[in-house]
């Protein structure tokens, strides 16, 4: 942190706000330091005020600096961040608090503010001689409804005024909106398409907006998927996915937040100005007739999306109503049956499962499950089907519920070309451009429905069992502050990893659980905030995947990407390695 260069504005002459005189200095390895004169305070209420006030050194160390604030055009404040560490479980959680010195005075304007522009850009600008432009994408309905309160009252007094960021704010009007802001965003390593320089002047109602550096999404985790699903729509996202995108948790979940280490709001803001990133996978998942999604986080189905699209109506609790979910599938304690592949990353298998005669895998390897959820509405179990047919059922009914309107707005559905190869899923070609598909498009089509067994599909693929008590493929390690769902997991490995709870075979083969699931499904209830449920074993399995195929096969539940539904139908998952950079914190480390 050590500055060579000659700084004409140092060391500049202050009073404190009690009236002490002193100096400000930078020490040789770059720390502030006001050092008081000697006797400087005024007379005797000096003195007495100094009893009160001790005028003592300050040293701001340079390496926690954020930057400084101008109150008026001769006073400011220099602000740091105070690093702090909080426990949960066998995790600690690295953060910050933002603290700021006594106020200064000078009658030396030009210094005054040569100082603060000084401090903010050696702290905050990444290294660069103008301060870089943060577009914030703000949802004033996620989580309680705060995040607008929470960005004009933490974030961007921080931001703005402490570290001089540009920060342009957009408040999203309706779902979707956030995926149109990106849309129209003029990024600053995306091409300068008339499109995008109009949409953000639009946006923001002004003139011409500087190009954006950072995507900062202000809420949960459905603002940010919403805003991915704008950033491949650009005509130019292949530049536009260099620009990094920062997740502030404001939301009821916050798992891409937590799984960067931005563990709360000036947390966030800390990690904002030092500005460090890390590459991110993002799958690409394929819906027929011809929608194509972006997520980053996680798919989840059954009892974990229960607990979550399940208890919307209770979003006023917060991460609460998670916990209450779980606990509520656990009580109720169901099976959900699916079919699924996964393609394992070359030389690793994925769990080793029974095979029956026909190359069917079997589900006597598996333990015993764990429970479930709210239903969707107007389903009962009963619906559930266990088979093709059943699952075209499942996918009628959704298709009533969730349509899949909202989706088709975004992504306009495109008939698929036909049964190329023999998938009534299409082909890849039958679906938006995007990043290139290689393992989907060796498929000789997207089987629809999904096959019975193997047979049909090239070497590499596993199948697991079809019956889960819990089924949830991540990128990441949380899925909310309090999920750590996925202990070990590599957000830019270039796979996913799929934590299953298998049915049992044979006596467990129905729609409920055992009593010895349950057990092991509230083990896992107990064991989310940190992870710790990983370490028992048997718990729960791990296969990591770089590619799926998944159908829905149980109407009483949900498909969800992200947080946010999809319809019900197959889909067809590929990983991009490390196709996106995402906002870290600047200890961020993921934890084995
Ligand atoms: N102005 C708005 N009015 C209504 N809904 C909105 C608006 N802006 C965004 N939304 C919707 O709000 C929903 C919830 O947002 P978000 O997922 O960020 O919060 P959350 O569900 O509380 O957090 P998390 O996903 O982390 O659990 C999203 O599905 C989004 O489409």
């Amino acid at each position: 942190m050590a500055d060579s260069s000659p700084l004409p504005f140092l060391p500049l002459e202050v009073k404190t706000h009690s009236g002490h005189a002193g100096c400000i200095t930078l020490t040789p390895t770059g720390d502030v330091l006001y050092s008081p004169h000697p006797s400087s305070g005024r007379g005797i209420f000096g003195w007495l005020s100094g009893l009160v006030r001790p005028n003592k050194k300050q040293l701001i160390p340079g390496a926690h600096l954020i930057g400084a604030k101008l109150e008026t055009p001769c006073r400011f404040t220099v602000w740091w961040a105070q690093p702090y560490t909080s426990r949960t479980g066998c995790v600690t959680k690295h953060r910050f608090k933002a603290c700021h010195s006594t106020r200064f005075e000078t009658p030396d304007t030009v210094a005054a503010q040569a100082l603060v522009e000084y401090l903010r850009r050696r702290a905050s600008w990444w290294g660069r001689a103008s301060p870089p432009h943060v577009a914030a994408i703000v949802n004033p309905v996620s989580g309680k409804g705060s995040a607008q309160r929470l960005m004009e009252a933490q974030v961007l007094p921080l931001l703005r005024d402490v570290a001089g960021l540009r920060v342009t704010v957009h408040v999203t009007q309706a779902r979707m909106h956030a995926a149109e802001l990106v849309r129209g965003l003029n990024l600053s390593c995306g091409s300068s398409a008339a499109e995008g320089a109009a949409g953000a002047a639009a946006a923001s109602g002004s003139g011409a907006a500087p190009p954006v550096d950072l995507i900062m999404f202000v809420g949960g985790d459905g603002t940010l998927y919403e805003g991915l699903q704008g950033l491949f729509q650009r005509p130019d996202w292949e530049a536009a996915v260099q620009c990094p995108m920062a997740a502030v948790p404001c939301g009821s979940g916050n798992g891409l937040a937590a799984s960067a280490g931005l563990w709360d709001p000036v947390t966030a803001v800390v990690s904002v100005c030092r500005g460090r990133t890390e590459a991110v996978d993002v799958a690409s998942v394929l819906q027929p007739p011809g929608n194509r999604f972006y997520c980053l986080l996680s798919v989840v189905y059954g009892s974990m999306a229960n607990l979550d699209i399940g208890t919307q109506h209770l979003r006023w609790m917060g991460e609460l109503r998670f916990h209450l979910g779980g606990l509520w599938e656990i009580i109720r304690g169901r099976l959900y049956n699916c079919r699924i592949f996964v393609l394992p990353p070359a030389g690793e298998g994925a769990e080793p499962l029974a095979r029956d005669g026909n190359g069917t895998a079997g589900t006597g390897a598996a333990s015993p499950q764990a429970v479930v959820i709210t239903l969707p509405q107007g389903a009962t179990e009963d619906t559930a089907a266990g088979g093709a047919g059943g699952a075209s059922g499942a996918a009628a009914a959704s298709s009533g519920k969730a349509g899949g309107g909202m989706h088709e707005r975004l992504l306009p559905a495109r008939q698929s070309a036909g049964n190329a190869g023999g998938g009534a899923g299409g082909h890849v070609s039958d679906y938006p451009a995007g990043p290139p598909l290689p393992l989907l498009a060796s498929l000789p089509g997207l089987p629809h429905p999904l096959p019975d067994s193997l047979d049909s599909l090239p070497a590499g693929w596993q199948q697991l069992p079809d019956s889960f008590a819990i089924l949830g493929a991540y990128n990441t390690q949380y899925l909310a502050l309090g999920a750590r769902a996925n202990p070990g997991g590599r957000m830019g490995d270039g796979a996913w990893d799929v934590w299953h709870m298998a049915a049992d075979g044979g006596a467990h083969r129905g729609k409920r659980a055992s009593g010895g699931v349950r057990a092991r499904a509230l083990k896992v209830l107990l064991g989310i905030e940190d992870g710790g449920f990983a370490k028992s074993p048997g718990v729960m399995r791990t296969t990591k995947a770089r590619a799926l195929m998944f159908e829905q096969r149980d109407s009483a539940t949900w498909t969800v990407l992200d947080g946010e539904e999809v319809p019900n139908l197959p889909l067809y998952l590929e990983v991009h390695q490390g196709i996106c950079r995402l906002l870290v914190a600047p200890l961020f480390e993921e934890l084995d």
